[in-house]
């Protein structure tokens, strides 16, 4: 390279400045290394030289507490260094969560467990990365709770879980996503089925409130819930529904006053609510950008990130199969048989005959043996998609992680589907 043009872009960052950058044109890479300094992303501390490799769709900060020098190497689509941004205010609501976990070492109680709330594309899953991240760096071993089934940061879309943090995410993978606990609701949105949505999260919050009980550091370090964009309406009062069911002591409210002072009139006197402000940087992504995000969950979950994994292929008999969807169609209640409320179809399960309904489609694998057991109170070992049906031999081909032979158990057919074009 020639001095004039040595192949990357330096950037002198000042005090409390951010670099952000975005890829968005196909099949593009771009590399960061820090040169000197400190610097971090979403709360990880970056390595001094080390290069890290980002992909199309990559949308990143690196920020500094105290000035860096970085170089940016291939191409991206933004790039520009933010003096504006909110990492004081998030640094501050770290602090105010490390006095709690402090507190509760003292007395006992559960640490903080604070919810994260707001609407669509204001940074609620980077800034519980970042607080996850701060509480771990300070020797912490929170959980981590995704109950927005529209992303699935936890597992993939259509799914709420939660899972036990005890590494910082790496820079270009994340939360690593051993042993999580996952719960399948097989919708995008939780207005798909509302009773559903509501029944699975009373039960996650059952199921996370007593591994704080078994696990010291867990209960000291608490919980970060991430929520859904959906805050008007059913929405809020799912918000409203899983503050109460995971006890929650403190809910952030990102960007929205409106959404802060609906919260200050509801929630109970005990419960800290904190207005933050947006990141400037957070990007707006549009549906087609969201479908796109979804997909490449999926297809990650099959064929992993940058470490990558190799699924299995396999057929799998009709008869071999027990396949069931959650809520059969709504009734009036003087049509119900006696007792029964219309609400109570919606988490019933339906036995669904394997054909060509199944293309594609994602399938839970429930832990639950049979359908005697209470399959949607029951998590999921993981999933399996639908790749071939063969109506002649009565046969479907699925993708799996794991070889065959497909668990004896109950699977539960998702509303997501996903196109292996590997
Ligand atoms: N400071 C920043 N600079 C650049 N990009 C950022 C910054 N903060 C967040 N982003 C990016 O903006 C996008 C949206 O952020 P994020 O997923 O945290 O929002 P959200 O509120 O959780 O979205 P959703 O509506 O899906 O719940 C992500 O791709 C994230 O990497």
């Amino acid at each position: 390279m020639s001095a004039e043009n040595p192949g990357y872009q330096e950037f002198k960052l000042d005090v409390d400045c951010e670099l952000r950058f975005e890829i968005e044109t196909k099949d593009q890479k771009a590399t960061v290394e820090l040169i000197s300094g400190h610097a971090e992303l979403f709360g990880t501390e970056l390595v001094k030289g080390k290069p890290y490799e980002f992909t199309t769709g990559a949308k990143v900060a690196i920020f500094t507490y105290h000035g860096c020098t970085v170089h940016l190497r291939g191409k991206t689509d933004v790039s520009y260094v933010a003096r504006e941004t909110p990492m004081i205010q998030y640094l501050n609501c770290h602090s105010a969560l490390e006095d709690m976990r402090v507190k509760s070492e003292d007395n006992g109680s559960n640490g903080p467990i604070v919810m994260i709330v707001g609407p669509t594309d204001v940074g609620k899953t980077t800034l519980c990365r970042i607080l996850l991240n701060y509480a771990v760096r300070q020797g912490r071993c929170p959980l981590y709770v995704d109950l927005d089934p529209g992303q699935g940061s936890v597992s993939i879309p259509g799914t709420i879980g939660a899972l036990l943090v005890e590494r910082p995410a790496t820079v270009e993978e994340g939360f690593s996503q051993k042993a999580p606990l996952v719960y399948h609701f097989g919708h995008k949105s939780p207005g798909d089925n509302d009773v559903l949505y509501q029944t699975v999260i009373s039960k996650l919050a059952e199921v996370v409130l007593d591994a704080l009980k078994a696990n010291k550091r867990a209960k000291v370090s608490g919980v970060v819930i991430n929520t859904c964009g959906w805050v008007k309406g059913a929405g809020y009062r799912h918000l409203l529904h899983a503050a109460k069911e995971f006890e929650v002591g403190a809910v952030f409210v990102i960007d929205q006053e409106r959404l802060y002072n609906e919260l200050l009139r509801d929630m109970p006197n005990f419960v800290k609510v904190v207005f933050l402000p947006k990141s400037g940087g957070v990007v707006e992504r549009s549906k087609a950008a969201r479908a796109e995000t979804r997909d490449l969950r999926i297809r990650e979950y099959f064929y992993g990130q940058k470490s990558p994994l190799y699924p299995h292929s396999f057929d799998v008999k009709f008869s071999e199969m027990k396949v069931f969807k959650i809520g059969a169609p709504s009734l009036p209640d003087s049509c119900m048989p006696l007792g029964m409320k219309a609400e109570d179809n919606m988490t019933k399960l339906v036995a669904v005959q394997p054909g060509h309904n199944l293309l594609h489609h994602i399938l839970a694998v429930s832990f639950a043996e049979s359908a005697e057991d209470e399959v949607i109170l029951t998590n999921v070992a993981g999933f399996v998609c639908v790749e071939n049906v063969d109506m002649e031999r009565q046969v479907v081909t699925i993708l799996s992680p794991q070889p065959r032979p497909l668990p004896n158990t109950v699977l539960l057919i998702s509303e997501l589907q996903f196109v292996d074009n590997h």
